[in-house]
């Protein structure tokens, strides 16, 4: 990709984790609502590259759009709880403005970040907790319906749609990943949903740069490591964007520490192999926190 990456959302924790990742690998423009302070800018993205705008201001994101290849869009209310007017605007709004500003710039691709809770009414009563066990064959892999278990998850499936319709009507390349849960450093503690669709941040960093690596046309891939725990089929995202996950939340106890080859535990704490250049952002830096949302390490 030699023309710049427009990445929303850059700020954010998804942002901060593919920045720490591939920061180096590519010419970027940074958009957020909020001003990133230098310790989040990768070196050589100037003040220029940076853009302070809501990207529901159609204006602004198309400034910001000018001579981009692709798109990583992360900008949105990342909360479960996010009520209707919230996700409306900034999930589903802003991201139409978004794709609209990508297609009439020549955008060639275009990484939307999706959720798991596009599809969390798959987990009934009848399949949980047994869903989240290693020896569970229930595999969702991205050929199902969009079967949102919230508000939040309606808006994402809501953001799928707008890619499929970009893509069928304007040819641009789209790839949505719904994404598991990023924790960083180790799986998300004592929690069995967590630690079966863990995304680690330097399996977030490969993914996101496959996504503008790899050729394809629409796609739904799952975001997640490769957990030995899991309801969600990465075999999608391995055959269409050669994604090669390097971590496991089974390398680690229940309580998040990680398992050396001898069984004995340690608190390594560069176990996900990713180098801290960046501040940490806060868990949630723009919406109050979901309340039920483990919130350690993210
Ligand atoms: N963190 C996770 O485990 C998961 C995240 N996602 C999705 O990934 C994306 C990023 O999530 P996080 O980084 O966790 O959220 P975050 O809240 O840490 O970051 C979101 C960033 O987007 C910016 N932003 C929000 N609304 C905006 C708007 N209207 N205009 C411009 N900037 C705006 C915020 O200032 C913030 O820097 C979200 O779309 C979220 O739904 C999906 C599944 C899991
Ligand atoms: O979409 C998202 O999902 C993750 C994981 O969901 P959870 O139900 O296990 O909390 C969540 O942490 C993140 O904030 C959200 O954007």
């Amino acid at each position: 990709m030699d023309e710049p990456v427009l990445l929303t959302g850059a700020g954010g924790r998804v942002g901060q984790a593919i920045l720490r990742g591939i920061g180096d690998d590519y010419e970027w423009r940074l958009l957020d609502r909020e001003p990133l302070p230098a310790a989040k800018v990768p070196d050589g993205v100037t003040d220029a590259d940076q853009y302070v705008a809501d990207i529901t201001n159609a204006d602004a994101v198309r400034e910001a759009m000018e001579g981009v290849g692709a798109v990583i869009h992360l900008a949105g209310d990342p909360r479960k709880t996010a009520p209707w007017d919230s996700v409306l605007r900034n999930n589903i709004d802003g991201t139409q403005v978004v794709m609209r500003a990508a297609v009439d710039a020549g955008v060639k691709k275009f990484a939307f970040a999706s959720s798991n809770h596009a599809v969390g009414g798959y987990e009934t009563e009848e399949r949980t907790p047994d869903l989240y066990r290693p020896d569970d064959g229930y595999r969702l892999d991205g050929t199902e319906l969009p079967r949102p278990g919230n508000l939040y998850g309606v808006s994402k499936a809501a953001g799928e749609s707008l890619g499929r319709f970009y893509h069928d009507e304007h040819g641009m390349s789209v790839v949505c990943v719904r994404i598991g849960n990023l924790t960083k450093d180790h799986p998300p503690r004592e929690y069995e949903r967590g630690q079966a669709m863990w995304l680690s941040h330097r399996d977030c960093g490969h993914l996101f740069d496959r996504c503008l690596q790899a050729d394809y046309g629409y796609e739904i891939v799952y975001g997640i490591s490769n957990n030995d725990r899991r309801y969600y089929s990465i075999e999608r995202a391995r055959e269409v964007l050669g994604y090669d996950p390097a971590d496991n939340s089974a390398d680690y106890t229940f309580e998040g520490k990680p398992k050396d080859e001898t069984g004995d535990e340690n608190d390594n704490p560069t176990a996900d192999g990713g180098e801290t250049r960046f501040d940490d952002p806060p868990a949630e830096p723009n919406f109050p926190s979901d309340p039920d949302t483990p919130t350690d390490g993210a």
